[in-house]
């Protein structure tokens, strides 16, 4: 028995000496009689690390009907991770040094006892809260602001107690306040004038808001409402912009071949000569290295499943990491194989994601990328609800649309060729160990080489209508993704013109709903006219007519002014976890 389990025994032998059992749901189980490994771990309601280790993990004594005061003794459990003793009569204090009981807690539920007094301060320091429920018990005074400092915080109920005052500075809903007839602030009333609230400093948090709300009603006055047309607009422009050079692309392809099995041949031939101009900067790889590198594309790596194919994580020998889009052998995709392959292949810059390189053998094609530790963009917005959530951090947000427009700039302006994207959304911006921002999929883009005619896939045409038609699409998506770096909103909400006019409506219609615009994890850091300053670079990138949306140098230069304000970040330090 380690020094370790000791204290954790020592921590049980006390709960059970301090609680009263009368019905006995859980005394007669806790038999600290053979001290053998892992015996706690039988124990109810205890989970333990290990099953042969006696490190309590868990404590759950929930609705035992247990009297008495909250049990000191769970110190002694230096391990605890989950404490809930909900749903008993518990009375008394919440203890003042809750952080010394509980360093490393992950959720703590005393709901539903008879805890009075006020919630002490000191919970603020239990960093790893991610669930704090103390609803429906006889708690009075305020709640501490400092619990606004629970970074991880994702569950929080104070429901039902009797307490008053400004609520903390973090976004949960009117439930988790309700039943307490003195708090305010947002979610709830406003506290202006009521007689709790006192600190001037919380006056100026609203008043500022006051003003900014203002201020966004403004811009989405003058920049958005023409964005309510803009999808049926977009709907008549398109086809007259895009259709001439994706039909000489695809009748180029039409007429030369006159079956589709030529077809696919033909292409893989023309991948296979034409790659071979580039294996200076892409290796062709070998299928078995990469098969070995996937463990057989066993399905413990897949990192996910794309329109064209599905991509693996891949280890070489050498420890170094790899994603492999392998392409679902379907004619359709070939094409999608041969631009990447001609785009990417040649591009290098810190905000492209770097192909590799690339394997066609038999009906196999593969394109190998840099390894991305943090993945897309959109899973860190858009977060599935059984994962854990993680906030990105304003000054994050704006680092990472920099660098995608930077990436874009590049691209857009570089002299001895233009290329453009074409589907630039948050899914395919990739993010490094950094979380620096690389742009990828360029199965859509298009190539201009002025005076080259090497390219099959390279146009040379009329500048002003390559920069009204195509430069100007991506800059209408980066914009989409701007808002949606802003907002929040899955991209599908802003770009359905049905919804896209909701939305601005419910803007103009009341000034509250401004906390419905702008993604709840920003509002109060501090960024408000940051916020707004790249809300209205957005709107402009969005606006309906291509000849008014900015270049992507300019765009660039206004957000990293504004990045520039939060000078260098390291690695992961604008993430909170929720
Ligand atoms: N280099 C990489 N490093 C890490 N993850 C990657 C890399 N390339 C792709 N992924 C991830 O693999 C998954 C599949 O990517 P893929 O590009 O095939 O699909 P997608 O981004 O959903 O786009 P689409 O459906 O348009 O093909 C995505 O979650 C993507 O973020």
């Amino acid at each position: 028995v380690s020094i370790c389990s000791e204290d954790d025994i020592r921590c049980l032998e006390s709960i059970k000496d301090s609680l009263d059992d009368p019905h006995d749901r859980f005394k007669s189980s806790w038999t600290f009689t053979s001290k053998t490994a892992g015996f706690i771990c039988g124990f109810v309601g205890v989970e333990c690390w290990h099953l042969d280790s006696n490190e309590v993990l868990n404590i759950s004594l929930t609705n035992m009907g247990l009297k008495g005061q909250f049990p000191l003794g769970i110190e002694n459990c230096l391990r605890l991770t989950w404490l809930n003793l909900s749903n008993n009569e518990l009375s008394g204090p919440i203890p003042s040094n809750i952080s010394q009981i509980l360093p490393f807690g992950a959720a703590l539920d005393l709901s539903f006892n008879r805890f009075s007094g006020n919630i002490p301060k000191q919970i603020s320091n239990c960093s790893f809260l991610s669930t704090l429920r103390l609803d429906n018990n006889q708690l009075t005074g305020l709640i501490p602001p400092e619990l606004a400092l629970l970074n991880r915080i994702k569950k929080f109920s104070v429901a039902n107690n009797q307490l008053y005052g400004p609520v903390p500075n973090f976004s949960f809903s009117v439930s988790s306040y309700a039943g307490n007839q003195g708090l305010c602030g947002f979610p709830l009333e406003p506290c202006i004038n009521r007689p709790n609230f006192r600190d001037s400093f919380k006056k100026g948090f609203v008043i500022g808001y006051a003003f900014s709300i203002v201020s966004v009603i403004s811009i989405f006055m003058s920049y958005c409402v023409p964005w309510v047309h803009r999808n049926e607009r977009k709907k008549q422009l398109r086809p007259f912009m895009l259709n001439p050079i994706l039909n000489r692309r695809r009748n180029k392809r039409k007429h030369s071949h006159q079956t589709s099995q030529m077809l696919h041949l033909d292409l893989l031939d023309e991948a296979s000569r034409e790659t071979s101009m580039l294996v200076k900067l892409v290796s062709r790889m070998s299928y078995t290295d990469l098969k070995e590198a996937t463990n057989d594309f066993s399905a413990d790596n897949i990192i996910g499943f794309g329109q064209m194919g599905t991509t693996y994580k891949a280890t070489l020998s050498n420890g170094c990491l790899l994603a492999i889009k392998r392409l679902f052998d379907t004619q359709k995709f070939d094409e999608h194989f041969i631009t990447e392959l001609k785009t990417l292949g040649t591009l290098r810059h810190d905000n492209l994601v770097p192909l590799l390189g690339f394997c066609i053998e038999s009906r196999e094609k593969l394109l190998v990328y840099r390894y991305m530790s943090n993945g897309n963009l959109y899973n860190w917005l858009h977060p599935s609800e059984e994962g854990e959530a993680k906030i990105i951090e304003w000054p994050l947000r704006v680092k990472i649309a920099c660098g995608i427009a930077r990436g874009l700039v590049w691209l857009h302006q570089n002299c001895n060729f233009r290329v453009i994207h074409l589907d630039i959304s948050s899914k395919c911006i990739l993010l490094d160990q950094n979380f620096k921002p690389k742009i990828s999929n360029f199965g859509e883009a298009m190539l201009m080489k002025s005076n080259n005619t090497d390219w099959s896939s390279s146009f040379y045409m009329d500048s002003e209508f390559w920069e009204m038609s195509f430069v100007k699409e991506d800059v209408y998506r980066f914009g989409i993704l701007l808002l949606e770096l802003i907002t929040g909103k899955d991209p599908s909400q802003l770009t359905n013109s049905s919804n896209t006019g909701k939305l601005v409506k419910i803007d103009l219609s009341t000034s509250s709903n401004f906390y419905h615009v702008i993604d709840k994890s920003l509002i109060g850091r501090g960024f408000d006219l940051d916020i707004l300053q790249i809300l209205k670079v957005a709107c402009n990138c969005v606006h309906p007519n291509p000849d008014r949306r900015p270049a992507m140098l300019e765009v660039h230069k206004t957000i990293s002014a504004v990045g520039k304000r939060y000078g260098g970040l390291k690695t992961g330090s604008k993430l909170t976890k929720v």
